[in-house]
């Protein structure tokens, strides 16, 4: 979200966060960004009476120097439908964000074109005005029909005459639950992150009273000092965006750089687990001691042991991707090597100088 008057060097913009509810299955009590479990409606072809035409309904392509991580590289023949991953997943993004916190992204449809969608998207997103909206009491009830019946959601925006705003979201990272965190079940996510700019002043956001617990504005380093002084608890994927976003206290830089990099794609990342004798690692690709040929279903080595302690795992270390859990709040991202797909490194620590030493002051 948006500009709003701001002292010199702070954050010009705030992340949309979600507490998850205590009873939930996975992470509860966390919070996340707004999301959740892609629907079989999410790729009715359906949605293609709505979207313009084109391979990726107007998307661009993803340039082809890197390999496409496994979750938009899939193809689903099994669900009948020529709706890409791409387009599916941004639209489960978008009702996900509305169901969980009544925050509706689409654009006054029909968008004719691939040309008029990119046209409508260049600079940061608007909502529709509330003039273009029924009264809030009919928009409520679209909510909760659409919490009870995802494919509620292509009747709202026929209703409506909109469509859904997938191309103000910027593809920005995929993480997937690593072996050691699995869920109830065995139940693990590969999650998609993607980069929505609002140029608006943030509009409501309102909590269902059931998923999800509480909305909260917060700007990248506010939620981080939420999460260090134990005010709010965080996965982390969460807190290396966090502190990844960090690096930007410009809205429109921040939009720039996303909208930049976006074609570039995204590597996947499976944090693999260390446990070290005082505290434990996320180990991420590029680091030296990611194994060459990680376990991702859990059958071989779900996750590293060592009598060593962490201080000792980082001496010496030449290339550090890591984040580093030295007791419940206590985590610090490691990572020196250079970020592929044109993305940018979280603002980190260098544990060698002691405490927040090269820490920009930000944090
Ligand atoms: C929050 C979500 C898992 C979706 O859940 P939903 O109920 O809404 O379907 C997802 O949106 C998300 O944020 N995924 C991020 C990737 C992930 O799997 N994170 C969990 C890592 S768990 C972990 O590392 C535990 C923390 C620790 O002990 O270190
Ligand atoms: N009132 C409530 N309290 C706790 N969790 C709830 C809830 N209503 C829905 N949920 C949970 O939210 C999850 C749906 O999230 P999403 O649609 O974002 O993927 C489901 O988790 P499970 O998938 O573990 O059942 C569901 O059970
Ligand atoms: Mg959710």
């Amino acid at each position: 979200s948006p500009p709003r008057p701001t002292a010199a060097g702070a954050f010009d913009y705030e992340l949309l966060l979600l507490r998850r509810s205590p009873r939930s299955a996975f992470l509860p009590s966390a919070h996340v960004f707004p999301g959740g479990v892609a629907d079989a409606a999410d790729f009715s072809s359906d949605w293609l009476q709505l979207l313009p035409g084109g391979p990726r309904c107007g998307l661009g392509s993803v340039r082809g120097e890197c390999p496409r991580a496994p979750l938009f590289a899939a193809e689903r023949p099994e669900l009948g439908s020529p709706l890409p991953g791409d387009v599916a997943f941004r639209l489960c993004a978008i009702r996900e964000a509305f169901e969980e916190a009544g925050v509706l992204l689409v654009l006054p449809g029909p968008v004719a074109d691939a040309a008029a969608a990119t046209a409508a998207t260049t600079g940061p997103a608007r909502l529709l005005p509330a003039e273009r909206l029924p009264p809030s009491s009919e928009l409520a009830e679209w909510r909760l029909r659409v919490q009870r019946q995802p494919g509620s959601f292509l009747q709202l925006c026929r209703h409506l005459s909109c469509v859904p705003n997938i191309w103000a979201l910027r593809e920005w990272s995929n993480w997937l639950t690593p072996v050691g965190r699995a869920g109830r079940g065995g139940r693990r996510y590969d999650t998609a992150f993607y980069l929505c700019c609002l140029g608006q002043a943030p509009p409501v956001a309102s909590h269902d009273d059931g998923e999800v617990t509480a909305c909260q504005w917060s700007t990248p380093s506010e939620a981080v000092e939420l999460f260090k002084s134990q005010d709010i608890s965080i996965a982390p994927p969460q807190f290396y965006e966090f502190c990844r976003l960090c690096n930007f206290t410009s809205l429109h830089d921040l939009h720039r750089f996303a909208s930049e990099r976006a074609l570039e794609g995204c590597e996947r990342w499976m944090p693999v687990l260390m446990i070290a004798s005082d505290g434990h690692m996320q180990i991420l690709p590029g680091d030296e001691l990611y194994p060459e040929d990680p376990d991702f279903t859990g059958e071989r080595k779900p996750m590293l042991m060592t009598d060593k302690k962490i201080e000792d795992l980082m001496k010496g270390a030449s290339r550090l991707h890591r984040i580093v859990t030295q007791d419940h709040n206590n985590v610090n991202i490691y990572v020196n090597i250079q970020p592929k797909y044109k993305h940018i490194n979280p603002i980190t620590m260098d544990f060698k100088r002691g405490k927040n030493a090269d820490c920009n002051s930000k944090l």
